[in-house]
């Protein structure tokens, strides 16, 4: 895709996501990388009726090129591309039940949520948790920095998820699955649920040659 379609791509996700209440308000910001820079919603934008001519692009230092003032989490997805050569695209959101297993206490920091179904494994694999910090805080980037070389999505603590995909529709797709699977989390729990074992979790790497 050429950039001009990229940026009817990023103006017609952030609608979907708006539309079905995956994004509320002026929450969640969604980035894509480019050939000579990348580009990433405005700050204060609402994802539902963003506009394509004044999304902020950005070079590699993080210095604005055109369109509006970049959202304030701009270092936070310079992070997971630096770290991630493969990221084409990151979405982060305040999903509901994504934000609400990040305000859980008691969570596994390495692994969020158990492997309860095979897609998630597939779309998401193993999900840290970020410790919290403020919204915008430089140092998410190195907190990102020092997880995303392995993780291709990380749930910010009290906060919501970033989640990045070779493509775009890739990062909406398993951030929807995340979603998905916070909520059937949420569902079980006092439920005792079987989470896929080992040796499942293996068969589904192999097969499918996750990394
Ligand atoms: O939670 C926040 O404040 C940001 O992470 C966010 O979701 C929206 O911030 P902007 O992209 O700067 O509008
Ligand atoms: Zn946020």
């Amino acid at each position: 895709m050429n950039e001009s379609a990229l940026r009817e791509h990023i103006c017609s996700c952030g609608k979907s996501l708006y539309d079905r209440g995956l994004a509320t308000g002026s929450s969640g910001n969604i980035s894509v990388r480019l050939d000579d820079g990348w580009l990433l919603t405005p700050t204060n934008a609402c994802l539902g009726h963003l506009d394509p001519a004044r999304l902020s692009k950005l070079d590699w230092q993080g210095n604005l090129i055109s369109g509006d003032p970049a959202s304030k989490e701009a270092f936070l997805h310079r992070a997971m591309y630096e770290e991630r050569g493969s990221a084409g695209a990151i979405v982060h959101l305040h999903s509901t039940h994504s934000a609400a297993v990040s305000c859980m206490s008691g969570l596994d920091a390495c692994d969020c949520i158990p492997p309860l179904t095979a897609y998630f494994v597939m779309k998401i694999g193993k999900l840290p948790l970020v410790p919290y910090h403020r919204p915008g805080d430089p140092q998410l980037g190195d907190a990102i920095r020092g997880l995303a070389g392995k993780h291709s999505a990380v749930l910010l603590a009290n906060h919501g998820p970033v989640v990045s995909g070779k493509t775009l529709e890739a990062a909406m797709y398993a951030s929807e699955e995340l979603e998905e699977t916070a909520k059937l989390f949420l569902m079980l729990r006092g439920h005792n649920p079987r989470a896929l074992n080992e040796e499942q979790i293996a068969e589904l790497r192999r097969v499918f040659q996750l990394d």
